[in-house]
């Protein structure tokens, strides 16, 4: 492995659930990098500017899409101003907020290794209703209704993580461990691969 030093900040994105929070936990433990969550800052920035609302679901429920992007977009703007190299996993919602996903990208002077996770949509769909139908999958007709608009959510999104990612994932039905195992491997790969 190698020192924090030379390692760049990675960027984890992918659906609601495909695991972006878990394993990019266990990744910063294994390159040991600080950990951080888009959407943790976006509530942070939120709450500094006097929001009342307690969670990132009842803030994008009550305050709505246009504010949670606008603060997607600051929250990910000061990221991309600090040096530390740190692994930030984000908010499925981040393919559908024009440029933010394309900063991180392209825009000069950081890196960041942007990495994308995928799991079959079923699995995703189960994992989601689960935890309850989040605002953006809710309206008309029932739990079939929930899964077309998903459906074609995955359809969209997709797209556009692939377009930014460096390195892609296709995971299964595995343990957490063994999914986090995967991906440790995989980077561990590439950026041995870049140092050469
Ligand atoms: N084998 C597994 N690997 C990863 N997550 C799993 C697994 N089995 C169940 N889960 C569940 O899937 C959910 C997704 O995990 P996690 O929060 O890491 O995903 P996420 O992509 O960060 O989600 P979100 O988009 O909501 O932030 C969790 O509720 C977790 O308990
Ligand atoms: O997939 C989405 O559209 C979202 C996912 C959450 O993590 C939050 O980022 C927000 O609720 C939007
Ligand atoms: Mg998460």
């Amino acid at each position: 492995m190698q020192s924090g030093k030379e390692l760049p900040s990675i960027l984890i994105t992918g659906m609601k659930h495909s695991g972006k929070s878990c394993h990019g936990e266990a990744l910063a433990r294994h390159l040991t990098l600080p950990f951080t969550d888009l959407d943790r800052l976006v509530m942070e920035r939120y709450w500094a500017q006097g929001g009342k609302e307690s969670s990132v679901r009842r803030l994008y429920r009550n305050e709505g899409k246009q504010r949670f992007m606008a603060l997607e977009a600051e929250a990910a703007k000061a990221l991309k101003q600090d040096e530390r190299a740190m692994v930030v996993s984000t908010g499925g919602g981040i393919a559908d907020n024009d440029g933010v996903l394309a900063g991180f990208h392209d825009e000069g002077g950081r890196s960041f290794l942007i990495i994308h996770l995928r799991l079959p949509e079923g699995l995703l769909f189960a994992r989601i209703v689960a935890g309850g139908l989040p605002p953006f999958l809710e309206g008309e007709g029932g739990i079939k209704g929930a899964r077309e608009r998903f459906h074609h959510l995955c359809l969209r999104r997709e797209k556009v993580y692939r377009r930014y990612a460096d390195l892609v994932f296709d995971l299964e039905d595995r343990s957490r461990k063994e999914n986090s195992q995967i991906i440790i491997r995989g980077v561990d790969t590439f950026l041995s691969g870049k140092k050469e």
